[in-house]
């Protein structure tokens, strides 16, 4: 019987992630994916990386050593073949050397994961490159609605999940990123406050990278009703990457951050979880666990994990954020 592709239901299409012998991706151990670092010099300090890891996230500088200088060595590679072949196609053209639009990569992964980090230490060891001293990073919760929004809405415990973006936003910010256009502004969320700042954006001038972090990034969009075909936010990047966990594992570090986060953020009386800090260890515990059980694990099911096949580049971690296994897709 031949299966024509209109047959295919998702869950008949393959991930082709677990099965390393016929899968799009190579996968690497993180001991052979540190060689291909070459000679890239060390560029950061173990003040600095300490300065640019989350909270809970034991990262050091013998990781970064380990994964994310090649990670930066591929990436800078993929800049400047991006770059040249930008600077070909304007001589075919007939055009000006103009400079390039700035070069979008994507990282996405479930909450709690350790995206942020992964993001910023790519962000300052990528400066460091020729071809990209200009980096800037973007997270995607700047585009969650307001909390007035949500709550009329009925889906403040939908934060994180597709319909509590403004998709609309996020999609004119990376069009007009990738259009070249200077001074854009990116809207700002407080974990503090736990909502948007209403008039707070950072202003992304032209970078050589822009950094675009968030759990839906990779998300495709169900085609709205009309048939109009929209474009989505992954059809803005250049290179995207995945971080990876087993459930268990980001189950727990959810769980230890927000126990974290009680003797620290939680006490600050601006926090919008100040009643979490006062209350017992019992009951904050079972308060992280419904957080984590009815909204983020949720998401990482439905909405997050469905999306790592379509990542460049997985990061699988393992025990103490580490990473285990590199996954690079097959160009
Ligand atoms: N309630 C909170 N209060 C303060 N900071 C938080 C809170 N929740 C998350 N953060 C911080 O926000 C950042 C993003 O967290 P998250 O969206 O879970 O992604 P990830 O852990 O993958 O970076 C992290 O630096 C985390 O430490
Ligand atoms: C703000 C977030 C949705 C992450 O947003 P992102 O930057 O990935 O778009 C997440 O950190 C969050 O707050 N989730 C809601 C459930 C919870 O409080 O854990």
């Amino acid at each position: 019987m031949t299966i024509v592709a209109k047959d295919l239901e998702p869950a008949d299409i393959p991930d082709h992630f677990d099965n390393k012998h016929y899968s799009p991706y190579r996968f690497f151990s993180a001991e052979e994916w540190s060689k291909f670092r070459a000679d890239t010099p060390l560029t950061l300090t173990a003040d600095e990386v300490q300065r640019l890891r989350s909270l809970n996230d034991p990262i050091d500088l013998s990781e970064v050593r380990r994964i994310y200088l090649s990670l930066s060595r591929l990436l800078s590679a993929h800049v400047e073949s991006s770059q040249m072949l930008f600077a070909q196609r304007q001589r075919f053209l007939s055009m000006p050397e103009e400079a390039k639009t700035p070069f979008v990569i994507g990282i996405a992964g479930s909450v709690a994961v350790g995206k942020s980090t992964t993001a910023r230490i790519l962000a300052e060891l990528l400066s460091r490159w020729p071809s990209s001293p200009k980096v800037d990073l973007v997270t995607t919760d700047g585009f969650l609605y307001p909390n007035a929004v949500l709550q009329r809405e009925n889906i403040m415990d939908r934060k994180g999940f597709p319909e509590s973006y403004d998709t609309g936003a996020l999609l004119r910010f990376l069009s007009a990123i990738k259009a070249g256009k200077p001074y854009v502004k990116a809207p700002s969320y407080s974990h503090l406050t736990y909502d948007v700042l209403p008039d707070q954006f950072k202003i992304i001038d032209r970078p050589d990278i822009l950094i675009f972090e968030g759990i839906n990034v990779l998300q495709s969009r169900n085609l709205p009703a009309d048939g109009k075909i929209v474009p989505m936010v992954s059809d803005f990047f250049d290179f995207s990457i995945y971080i990876d966990a087993e459930e268990s594992l980001i189950h727990s570090w959810y769980v230890s951050r927000f126990m974290q986060l009680r003797e620290t953020a939680f006490k600050d009386p601006n926090s919008f979880f100040k009643r979490y800090a006062q209350v017992s260890e019992d009951a904050a515990l079972a308060i992280a666990e419904g957080l984590w059980q009815n909204i983020n694990l949720k998401n990482l099911r439905q909405n997050i994990l469905p999306t790592r096949p379509r990542a460049d580049l997985i990061l699988q971690k393992g025990e103490n954020h580490l990473t285990a296994t590199v996954a690079l897709r097959k160009l």
